[in-house]
């Protein structure tokens, strides 16, 4: 990235509704002050005037919540001026939440009535009493997926609960429709019991063609999982392991390429070894990195030591062939790539300073980066996060809605290695050699080739490792 501008985050959005006395202030008083605590003022409406007053909503955006604050009190202190609120933008996108239930076919009539409810649906009901698989043509399982949470691992924030779950999940199944056309039901439990959540999960898997797993604290995600897959017939797929693994991979491929550096030579740092930590080490282990050292909460990941933890002792046993030891500072210390998968703020500049040639460095955390882009954007060749509001946005929505809508359409009972590889090539490959640069190694959400791509890839990864159920219109003979 070398010395490049960086594009700052975008920022957040309020807006302040103000009366204003016409014969005491004008708008340049108050745009003055907005201007003066970094606030930009990008757009302003006119709510109400009279010879008198004046009523304007003006929306600004600012990098920091702090900055609104002072932009508040200095607008109060003005002389006929008064602010009669404040709203911000994000938490108006969220009254009343972010999806809603629609029918498929207006009931206008005691006809229509009878066959979309009783008596007609009986007969619907015995013809899937009858053969169970009519479940798939005859009701919405075969295009609703479940995105289901306990709230142990919600983004970066850790245990926040059930009710704190719900945005995020209100938001990945909001995306789910956009972005897949797959309809997502969120479901957060208010359990953290393994077994409960298991048998929750089998009891609601009827309605559904799939189940996205969302921010389930490790280890029990990984329990969570496999017991889901083994006794559920539907795709069971962990977003935050294997949605992270296949687009940090394809990340990774285009990183590395930019670099002129194989995945076979280098040293990868990961930090974080929860459920996304795993994942995507085991995703670069599979494509051939023979140096990968992981580092939790009390530094390297070695197979000398014996851990609480059963899926860091599995780690240690693939990992740090060198038996590197000590902190973050001590193993970061000549490598190639930086994967954050852990909390904001843990990596430094100096640690970045000590990488190898052309570093590479992915903080993924959520919301906030291990390291802000406009700390390391100098000193390093590629910088990634996990956030829209910043160039090289390596986030699992890059693949949950093209997996799923591949795996839906022909009917998976799985979503298995081939298929994630198929995903992860999909969608490195959407970024052709002559456009790759320091500032485009993933592409964006919002290019609508990626879900096409992946969804065709994983169809016929499915079709070729013999879990696909269906061949969709488009493969027949
Ligand atoms: N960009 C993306 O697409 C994704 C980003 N993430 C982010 O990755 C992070 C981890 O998510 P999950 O794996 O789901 O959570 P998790 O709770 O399973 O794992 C977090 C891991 O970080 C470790 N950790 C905490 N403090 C640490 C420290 N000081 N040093 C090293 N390790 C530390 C924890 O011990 C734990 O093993 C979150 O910030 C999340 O937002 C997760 C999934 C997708
Ligand atoms: C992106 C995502 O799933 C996470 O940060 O947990
Ligand atoms: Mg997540």
């Amino acid at each position: 990235m070398g010395n490049k501008p960086f594009n700052a985050g975008s920022g957040k959005s309020f807006t302040l509704r103000v009366e204003m006395l016409n014969e005491e202030t004008n708008f340049v008083v108050i745009a003055s002050a907005i201007c003066e605590h970094g606030g930009d003022v990008v757009a302003i409406d006119m709510i109400q005037t009279n010879v008198e007053k004046t009523i304007r909503d003006i929306t600004v955006t600012v990098q920091d919540t702090i900055q609104i604050d002072r932009i508040a009190t200095s607008i109060r202190a003005l002389a006929g001026v008064q602010l009669l609120h404040i709203s911000d933008r994000t938490f108006l996108m969220h009254l009343g939440g972010k999806i809603e239930m629609k029918a498929k076919h207006p009931v206008q009539n005691r006809d229509d009535l009878s066959r979309v409810y009783t008596p007609d649906v009986a007969r619907v009901c015995m013809a899937i009493h009858d053969d169970p698989r009519k479940a798939f043509t005859l009701t919405m399982k075969r295009n609703t997926v479940a995105v289901v949470s306990d709230g142990t691992a919600v983004l970066g924030l850790g245990d926040i609960g059930p009710y704190g779950a719900m945005p995020v999940m209100e938001g990945k199944a909001m995306l789910f429709k956009q972005f897949g056309d797959v309809d997502a039901v969120p479901i957060c439990l208010d359990t953290q019991d393994t077994e409960q959540i298991i048998q929750i999960v089998k009891s609601i898997a009827p309605g559904f063609g799939g189940i996205n797993l969302e921010d389930i604290s490790s280890p029990r995600c990984f329990e969570i999982e496999a017991r889901l897959k083994e006794e559920l017939d539907i795709p069971v797929f962990h977003d935050d392991q294997h949605g992270t693994a296949v687009v940090l991979y394809a990340g990774l491929i285009n990183a590395l390429k930019l670099v002129k550096k194989r995945i076979e030579d280098v040293k990868i740092v990961v930090n974080g070894i929860g459920a996304a930590g795993v994942a995507c080490s085991n995703i670069l282990l599979k494509a051939g990195c023979k140096n990968l050292i992981g580092v939790d909460i009390d530094g390297a990941i070695v197979r000398t030591n014996t851990y609480e933890q059963d899926s860091w002792n599995q780690f240690a046993q693939r990992t740090n062939p060198n038996l590197e030891s000590g902190s973050l500072a001590d193993v970061i210390k000549g490598a190639d790539v930086f994967i954050g998968l852990s909390r904001g703020g843990l990596l430094k500049r100096e640690h970045v300073l000590t990488m190898a040639e052309r570093p590479i460095v992915f903080a993924m955390a959520n919301p906030t980066p291990e390291i802000a882009p406009e700390e390391a954007v100098d000193i390093v060749a590629v910088l990634a996060t996990g956030r829209s509001d910043y160039p090289n946005q390596i986030n699992n929505l890059l693949c949950f809605p093209g997996i799923f809508r591949g795996a839906l359409d022909c009917r998976a009972s799985t979503i298995n290695e081939e298929m994630k590889l198929a995903a992860a090539e999909a969608i490195a490959a959407t970024i052709t050699d002559k456009e790759r640069n320091s500032s485009y190694i993933i592409p964006s959400v919002f290019n609508p080739t990626v879900v096409e791509n992946v969804r065709k890839r994983v169809i016929e990864a499915a079709l070729e490792t013999k879990v696909a159920r269906r061949v969709p219109r488009e493969y027949r003979e």
